[in-house]
């Protein structure tokens, strides 16, 4: 049957965390393969290693780091989960999304969630920036989904709409900011697939996404947009392209996670400037500063 994580599971991951820091964060932000130096960017941190975190899953996979780190940036509290974790790796989706419903607890209202993406889209290359318009939740739709069980209606309610769940003001501004640090050329709009993994796809799967108006595709993302957008988080997400998918039989590249990686260290400036800039600039309610 499957795994169910009780609020008071939640909770006390909530208090152990309040009790080790005084920040309260506003944002969370999920920083995806190589991405993760985004936290090293946080003022006056606060950091614990997944491992001393009563609840917390443990990440596995290289480019990973596994710290959750509390901080200021731009005026804004943060906390910065340096790796995520991956159905692929063998947890449980709610312990994948575990942290999300913790943010929520601690006082988070957005979440920005960033991955590395393989391209389906001819427009999108490899060093791009994809910001997530919608996903397709290919797990989900065979019930796969962390919400499945019974609901907690303290966090939400039993069908949550997902329509407009990637916050329509965010993308704006964002689109904006890129702009104005001259990187409008990077950056698209489009769908982001979630595919199982840990196999990257063959090569008629990556036709069929391609078919199926998927511009990018990765393994991560949407269980987590999913269980913010129950528990009312406004989301972000931002996809940064690392490599074109194999479409075609002829082609004999294919792809590894140690180029996932180098693109990931590549881009990474870009990433971090574009995030930082948003949580700079959006609107946040109870702006504590
Ligand atoms: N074809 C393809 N290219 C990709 N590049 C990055 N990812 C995201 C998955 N990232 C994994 C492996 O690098 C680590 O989480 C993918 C993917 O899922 N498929």
């Amino acid at each position: 049957s499957k795994e169910q994580i009780s609020h008071d599971e939640y909770q006390q991951t909530a208090d152990w965390l309040m009790s080790q820091t005084k920040h309260r964060p506003q944002v969370a932000i999920i920083c995806g393969s190589g991405l993760g130096m985004l936290a090293d960017t946080l003022k006056c941190q606060d950091s614990f290693p997944y491992s001393d975190i009563p609840g917390f899953p443990q990440s596995t996979v290289k480019g990973h780091a596994g710290r959750l780190v509390f901080g200021e940036l731009k005026g804004k509290t943060c906390v910065c989960m340096q790796g995520r974790f991956h159905m692929y790796e063998g947890h449980s989706l709610c312990k994948t999304t575990f942290p999300v419903r913790v943010f929520k607890l601690l006082g988070v209202e957005t979440l920005i969630v960033t991955n590395a993406a393989g391209s389906l889209a001819d427009g999108l290359q490899p060093g791009d920036i994809m910001i997530i318009k919608d996903h397709v939740n290919f797990p989900g739709l065979v019930g796969l989904n962390p919400l499945s069980g019974p609901n907690d209606e303290k966090f939400g309610p039993r069908f949550p709409a997902m329509s407009g769940c990637y916050d329509k003001g965010l993308r704006c501004l964002a689109k904006e900011i890129a702009k104005q640090l001259g990187v409008a050329g990077l950056m698209h709009e489009g769908v982001y697939a979630m595919v199982g993994g840990p196999t990257f796809e063959t090569i008629a799967e990556a036709r069929l996404l391609h078919r199926l108006g998927v511009d990018a595709v990765g393994m991560s993302t949407a269980p987590e947009v999913v269980m913010a957008t129950h528990c009312g988080l406004r989301v972000f997400g931002l996809s940064l392209i690392t490599n074109k998918v194999v479409k075609s039989y002829e082609d004999s590249d294919s792809v590894n996670h140690d180029s996932v990686l180098e693109v990931g260290r590549l881009r990474s400036q870009t990433v971090q400037q574009l995030v930082t800039e948003l949580i700079s600039r959006m609107e946040i309610n109870n702006n504590n500063t």
